[in-house]
């Protein structure tokens, strides 16, 4: 049996540990186990010291932290192959000091989110959420017309986080007749959209934010109190990031005393949970962290995944890894 053979790590295919919660399973159609074995605690018989001694190449499947505790028990791991295009849940500092190589879900998922944001944007400016449930709920008859919703086009869209799925974004909203700007770690040579040192500046000068940076120490509660004054009370805030980049207490604070235009959430700090005077708000689009989730994006995630390993195992460059600052 694999799960008990120490040296089961030289045989073809090579051998890549599973990491991941019970509930977290793969994605549909799973192609990674024809190329790879596949060695996973939660469906294998449990896993010998030894074996986790020899492991090279961990897979880890959605958020499963992955903590110095983890790591001491895998002394021999050199890459770590992420299913996300975030990669909060990897102690990164711990993989840079050990020299084991990150990789996330690269451009994977970006059109998929990106597409989301603007659906979400959509949703808060038009109402479509609350449209639908005036239907459903009967009001049109009773109540008449429907509240006017915002336009779209010429809005000022300021974009936290440029990269590959800020950057989608930035294009569809570019179609859209909306003005970009953004804040990132870097300003992007490459890129002619106005570019801000801060997000204060960029709120200041939009009339909508969305997030999509990569959560870690600099960028926690990124969208704070005084970039939702800078933002103003008409102001929208889009995330499809991670929730812990916006000061969630805040947010609520700040729509509930109408300060802010709306909001169109994906990502909450503490998911499942959602705050709960966020649900009766009409003015707040409410998503149960699905951006990514399309069965074309699952496709393309296992291609980025397959590829990493493949690069990995062959000892050449890596498709999607984590930029070191
Ligand atoms: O949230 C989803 C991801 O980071 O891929």
């Amino acid at each position: 049996m694999a799960g008990e053979n120490p040296n089961f790590q030289n045989t073809d295919p090579p051998t890549v540990l599973v990491h991941r919660f019970p509930s977290f399973d793969f994605p549909p159609g799973n192609r990674l186990s024809t190329q790879f074995h596949l060695l996973d605690p939660i469906t294998s018989p449990p896993t010998s010291p030894v074996l986790l001694h020899s492991i090279r190449a961990l897979l880890c499947i959605g958020p499963v932290p992955v903590t110095p505790e983890t790591l001491n028990r895998l002394p021999s791991l050199q890459i770590i192959v992420g299913s996300s295009a975030g990669v909060d849940h990897i102690d990164l500092t711990e993989c840079r000091r050990r020299n084991i190589a990150v990789t996330n879900a690269g451009s994977a998922f970006s059109e998929d989110t990106a597409d989301y944001a603007v659906a979400l944007l959509f949703g808060v400016l038009r109402r479509l959420p609350a449209g639908d449930r005036y239907v459903r709920d009967g009001f049109w008859p009773v109540n008449g017309d429907f509240p006017l919703g915002f336009k779209l086009g010429a809005k000022r869209v300021g974009i936290l986080g440029l990269g590959s799925i800020g950057s989608e974004v930035a294009k569809r909203l570019a179609a859209f007749g909306c003005s970009i700007a953004y804040f990132s770690r870097k300003k992007k040579t490459s890129v002619l959209f106005p570019y801000y040192e801060n997000a204060i500046d960029l709120a200041a000068n939009s009339d909508v934010l969305i997030v999509c940076c990569a959560l870690n120490d600099e960028t926690h509660h990124i969208v704070n109190k005084d970039v939702m004054v800078a933002l103003g009370k008409e102001g929208v805030i889009i995330n499809v990031g991670r929730g812990p980049l916006v000061d969630e207490k805040q947010l609520v604070e700040f729509l509930v005393r109408g300060e802010l235009g709306g909001a169109g959430l994906d990502v909450f700090e503490n998911e499942p949970n959602v705050p709960k005077e966020l649900l009766e708000r009409d003015n707040v689009v409410l998503s149960p962290h699905c951006s990514v989730a399309t069965p074309e994006s699952f496709e393309a995630l296992q291609d980025v995944i397959i590829a990493n390993l493949k690069a990995f195992f062959s000892n050449k460059p890596l498709v999607s890894p984590v930029q070191k600052d």
